[in-house]
């Protein structure tokens, strides 16, 4: 070693943007609902890393897993077996390095939009000024600045939506973690909210786990796109996203965004029963 050789971690400011995860063997099973059902394997040796800044969809059919594998990366249950890591630090519990969205916006009814915002900071004691400073510029980044008195009822879906962001990202979490965000939204209002993450995602890069049911949202967000089998849940292929960015909504028309859909499907029609299957 050098004797200019740094001996601690890199300051926080000069880590890449967002966190590195890796997920190994982990196994997850439910306790069957009465004393004499078989508990149910909901995962099942799961093996994932994720590098910093990438954006991946977990993308599989209803009941496979996806939510489990999320709420344990969220640090909301705990796994059965394997281990979880973010930045190279095990998963024990909810953190606030983690950020999670789901499909309902969480937000405080009693609160506006601005009280909502600066709920974490407050928790946490941030500086008062400099949280207000943020909370002012985000927003403007998602288009709320002139609902900062609003209470949530006061809000559309979308806007919402936005509010639940801007409410996450001012505790500049390294890890993104978002179950099925749009799942509920009609489909311009899904298409807008595509666009903004888009947009959002270039201004303020981090990683991040996006889970959904649809292959199109998948392929245009993602730079991976982890397809999932059930029964129990594992990782049943990952097919890479070459798509130069920025991205926008309109590219999902041509032949390269079709072709890469079809490849996406084709492994996740692999991943469901087929009907005789089912009837059995
Ligand atoms: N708290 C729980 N108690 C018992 N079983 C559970 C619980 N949570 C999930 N499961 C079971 O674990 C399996 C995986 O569920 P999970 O919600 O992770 O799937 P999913 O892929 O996210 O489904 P969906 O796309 O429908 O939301 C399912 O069989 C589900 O019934």
């Amino acid at each position: 070693m050098t004797p200019n050789t740094p001996t601690t971690d890199p300051p926080a400011d000069a880590r890449p943007a967002g966190a590195a995860v890796e997920i190994r063997g982990v196994g997850k099973s439910f306790r069957g609902r009465r004393r004499t059902k078989a508990d149910r394997a909901a995962l099942h040796d799961v093996d994932l890393r994720i590098e910093p800044g990438e954006f991946v969809s977990l993308l599989g059919p209803s009941g496979c897993g996806k939510s489990t594998l999320l709420n344990i990366l969220a640090g909301f249950l705990p796994a059965d077996s394997g281990s979880v890591a973010v930045d190279g630090k095990d998963v024990t519990g909810p953190g606030a390095d983690r950020g999670v969205l789901f499909q309902s916006p969480m937000l405080f009814p009693w609160l506006t939009t601005w009280d909502n915002v600066l709920y974490g900071p407050r928790a946490r004691r941030r500086p008062k000024a400099e949280a207000a400073a943020e909370a002012e510029n985000l927003l403007h980044t998602v288009g709320l600045a002139d609902f900062r008195d609003a209470y949530p009822h006061e809000l559309s879906g979308g806007m919402r939506h936005r509010a639940a962001f801007a409410r996450v990202l001012i505790n500049k979490p390294r890890l993104l973690l978002m179950d099925e965000p749009f799942g509920a939204l009609d489909a311009i209002t899904r298409a807008s909210m595509q666009r903004f993450l888009l947009d959002l995602w270039q201004q303020h890069p981090t990683t991040i786990v996006f889970v959904t049911h649809d292959v199109e949202e998948a392929a245009l967000l993602s730079d991976r796109v982890h397809v999932m089998s059930g029964g129990p849940g594992r990782i049943k292929a990952s097919i890479d996203v070459d798509l130069p960015r920025p991205r926008s909504v309109e590219d999902t028309e041509t032949l390269e965004f079709l072709t890469l859909k079809r490849r996406i499907r084709e492994e996740l029609d692999a991943t469901l029963p087929s009907l005789t299957e089912v009837a059995s």
